[in-house]
């Protein structure tokens, strides 16, 4: 029996995907130590979430290895997927649902007990401040709200691992702030959280590793510090993976 204590909360081994002849994801390679709280950073259309669907088991690579505290994610889907507590983009919600009726369906899914899923599904719902908003259907909601019962929803089975894909965007100051302090729990009761964000100072704030990903491949990764080197995490990021920023005389026909 593997202890999710021991082996590291991802493992991504040569993992490869193409969308028709577009190669999205190139050979990652990236460990996530157990117990990290690990930051995902990259430009847009970088392969984050790509890499993260297959990190879950959620898209098949097409070439490459997934393995969650050791598991390999399709070999041995359902005992990973205990393990796991997902937020992605992109992902389909069943939209005529309630929050309440959500969060219901997601826990007699992974097989909780009722009264279990309705002391912390009231509890997840007040504290992420959804309480009034629980009797609304899910395709009622604003896109922050969204964010807040897709995270509910992954963490409702406590997970080991959290997976999430931009937890803090587009989620108001006070819920953001709420979010953080619960993930930080959630990582000092020894938990892993694993999250993709374009802000480079909450990466900064939260995480103690980080890894950079540019065009399909991890350009840097390891315990924050190092990937800084010494520089700001915005001015490595910009250094690891150009970009041009608009030089005087461009865009001039913007001024007045
Ligand atoms: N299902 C799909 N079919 C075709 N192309 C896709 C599909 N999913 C993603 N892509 C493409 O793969 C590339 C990587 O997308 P991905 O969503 O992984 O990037 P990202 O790093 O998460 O970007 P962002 O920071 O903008 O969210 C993009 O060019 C995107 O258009």
């Amino acid at each position: 029996m593997r202890s999710p204590t021991t082996d590291p909360a991802i493992r991504l081994t040569g993992l490869v995907k193409t969308f028709g002849r577009r190669l999205v994801v190139d050979r990652i390679e990236l460990e996530v130590p157990s117990g990290s709280f690990f930051g995902l950073v990259g430009p847009n259309g970088a392969g984050k979430t790509t890499s993260l669907s297959m990190a879950v088991g959620l898209l098949r690579p097409d070439a490459g290895r997934a393995e969650i505290f050791g598991l390999d994610v399709w070999d041995d889907a359902s005992r990973a997927k205990e393990l796991i507590g997902v937020l992605l983009d992109g992902l389909a919600m069943p939209e005529r649902l309630t929050g309440r009726e959500l969060l219901r369906f997601t826990g007699l899914l992974r097989g909780m007990e009722p009264e279990e899923v309705e002391r912390r599904a009231g509890e997840l719902l007040e504290i992420l401040e959804l309480d009034t908003a629980e009797r609304a259907l899910v395709m009622e909601y604003s896109t922050g709200m969204r964010k807040k019962i897709g995270l509910a929803t992954a963490l409702l089975h406590a997970p080991k691992l959290l997976v999430l894909d931009e937890p803090l965007e587009a989620v108001d100051p006070i819920s953001a702030a709420t979010i953080k302090v619960i993930l930080q729990r959630f990582v000092r009761g020894g938990g892993s959280v694993v999250f993709s964000s374009h802000v480079m100072a909450v990466v900064e704030q939260l995480c103690d590793h980080v890894a950079v990903i540019a065009s399909g491949r991890v350009v840097a990764s390891g315990p924050l510090q190092d990937v800084r080197s010494g520089q700001s995490l915005e001015e490595r990021f910009v250094s690891l993976v150009g970009g041009q920023i608009p030089e005087v005389g461009e865009l001039a026909w913007l001024s007045s």
